[in-house]
């Protein structure tokens, strides 16, 4: 057993720093933090409050974590960001980068100076989520829309041409465009561009059955696989994705421009000899949709 005098160069032991904060965010103790690679120091934090040493933003949210874990006496895990710039009254020991942390917050069973407090431990993920961030861009999700990216969408058509060929099952394939895209940039910025981007892929998520695949092909392309479905179904399907675009992105029009799409659709037919040659029709039939006055559905 260790004595309770030994408790204090335990606790001043500790790699991750250790904060004791109270409910209105008073900094009352602070432990361990010796891992100097990844910490400054936070020792001439003791006495301050969160609301004068980290800007408001940031603070208030530190505000709501600690009121959380009191709130429900479980243990709160979070991810945030901080760097020594944001926090006044470090000293300027520690790393000089953004430092991407996990908080791990609970409430204690006993209060200083007549206040509720919390153990806030703080540990340096900063590589796991540079890993993280790595991980994603080899991954199958596209960031902006949250839709699947082009790699995925390449396996499942590949994979759906085998059941045709196998056991002649079709798939239809939607490829679609968004209309005057350019323009929107071009007239209410690139922000009003990327929200549209975002929208479709809340749209697609919303309307679009568990085994259709969704992908952004690129740039303000799109794909939709949709497998054991006939040209016909996937006409009426797609009539029916327009018109929701039509509907959802009107809040993004102005009086002369109008955020709509063009779909093209093709299913497979025996005279496709890879899922490429079914893609291409798809690609020509919006092609078409664009050339005949946009904002409709073409089947190949
Ligand atoms: N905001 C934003 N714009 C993008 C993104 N990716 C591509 N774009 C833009 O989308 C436009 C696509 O070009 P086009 O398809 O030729 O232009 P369009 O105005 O949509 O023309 P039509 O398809 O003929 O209606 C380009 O101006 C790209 O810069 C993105 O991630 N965000």
């Amino acid at each position: 057993m260790i004595s309770i005098e030994q408790m204090p160069l335990v606790l001043q032991a500790l790699p991750d720093p250790v904060f004791i904060l109270t409910r209105t965010g008073k900094y009352v103790s602070v432990f361990g933090g010796r891992d100097a690679r990844y910490y400054h120091d936070g020792s001439g934090l003791v006495g301050c409050h969160i609301a004068d040493v980290v800007e408001p933003e940031k603070a208030a949210w530190f505000l709501e974590q600690i009121e959380l874990a009191l709130e429900t006496g479980q243990l709160l895990i979070r991810e945030y960001e901080l760097s020594g710039g944001d926090v006044e009254g470090l000293q300027d020991e520690g790393p000089e980068e953004p430092i991407w942390f996990e908080g791990r917050i609970q409430a204690l069973d006993f209060q200083v100076e007549g206040e509720d407090v919390v153990l806030w431990v703080a540990s340096n993920i900063s590589e796991r989520h540079d890993l993280e961030i790595k991980l994603r861009e080899f991954g199958d999700t596209d960031e902006l829309t949250g839709l699947f990216n082009r790699r995925k969408l390449e396996r499942d058509l590949s994979l759906n041409h085998e059941m045709f060929d196998r056991y002649a099952v079709p798939t239809s394939i939607l490829m679609f465009d968004i209309d005057n895209l350019k323009r929107i940039n071009d007239t209410l910025g690139h922000y009003a561009g990327d929200d549209i981007l975002m929208a479709i892929g809340t749209i697609c998520r919303a309307e679009l059955r568990k085994t259709d695949v969704a992908c952004r092909f690129g740039g303000d392309e799109f794909v939709i696989c949709l497998p054991n479905t006939g040209l016909e179904n996937a006409v009426h399907f797609a009539d029916r994705l327009r018109e929701c675009f039509r509907r959802e992105l009107s809040r993004f029009s102005t009086a002369d421009l109008v955020a709509t799409v063009s779909i093209g659709v093709a299913t497979t037919v025996p005279e496709d000899r890879t899922y490429e040659a079914t893609l291409k029709r798809a690609d020509d039939a919006l092609y078409q949709a664009k050339r005949t006055g946009k904002n409709r559905v073409v089947a190949a």
